[in-house]
């Protein structure tokens, strides 16, 4: 069973993320995979310096985060052409991982935490889905602490992603982040139960 985990941006997908890991759950982290896949002499490493050119490395040959993220944040020509460069080596790297897993132990469920699974489709390759939710208004502020942004700033990330509350229809489970860290590990270990007797 591959279960596809997601939220929006400051929701707590990282906090949950860690709390499946301490149950046991094999997690398979689309943020880790994207920044190894663009190491150095990596093939998107070498198609992404290709076409944007060396003016995007840093003196150490990795690829300078801010100034490519600068480039494709405000072009979305250029961000397509970033994401095609990317997104299949880590769909390929992630697909590598879940098999693994499944390999090793076939009963145990995978987790695949994906901040875009529901923008990207992705979701629908999952057996399950499961939203880490917060209010607006809690995520504007988790936001803002945790980054130290403005509001305003905090705001246009939020706007940039699909609301939160639209995501919702697409979960089997939503996990409600909004209380303490105590009553988000008591739905944590609740779905993890379900989802292993599922298997
Ligand atoms: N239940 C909670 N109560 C209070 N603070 C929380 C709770 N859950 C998470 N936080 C805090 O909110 C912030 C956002 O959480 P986290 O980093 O896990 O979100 P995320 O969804 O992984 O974010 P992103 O998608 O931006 O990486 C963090 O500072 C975290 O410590």
């Amino acid at each position: 069973m591959i279960v596809g985990l997601t939220g929006g941006i400051a929701t707590g997908k990282s906090t949950v993320s860690q709390m499946f890991r301490e149950l046991g759950a094999p997690i398979v982290d689309a943020d880790v995979i994207a920044r190894t896949v663009v190491e150095p002499g990596r093939p998107a490493w070498r198609d992404i310096v290709s076409h944007f050119g060396e003016d995007i490395l840093l003196s150490d040959r990795t690829i300078d985060r801010p100034k490519l993220g600068g480039i494709v944040f405000s072009n979305a020509a250029e961000r397509d052409k970033l994401n095609r460069i990317v997104h299949p080596r880590v769909r390929k790297e992630a697909g590598r991982q879940v098999a693994e897993y499944l390999r090793k132990d076939p009963n145990r469920p995978v987790i695949q935490d994906v901040p875009l699974l529901i923008e990207t489709g992705l979701y629908r390759q999952m057996d399950k889905v499961i939203l880490v939710y917060v209010d607006e208004q809690t995520q504007l502020h988790r936001l803002m602490e945790r980054d130290g942004v403005s509001e305003k700033e905090a705001m246009k990330r939020i706007r940039a992603q699909m609301p939160i509350e639209d995501k919702k229809s697409y979960a089997d489970y939503v996990i409600d982040n909004r209380g303490g860290l105590d009553q988000t590990r008591r739905q944590v270990m609740r779905i993890w139960e379900e989802l292993r007797s599922l298997t």
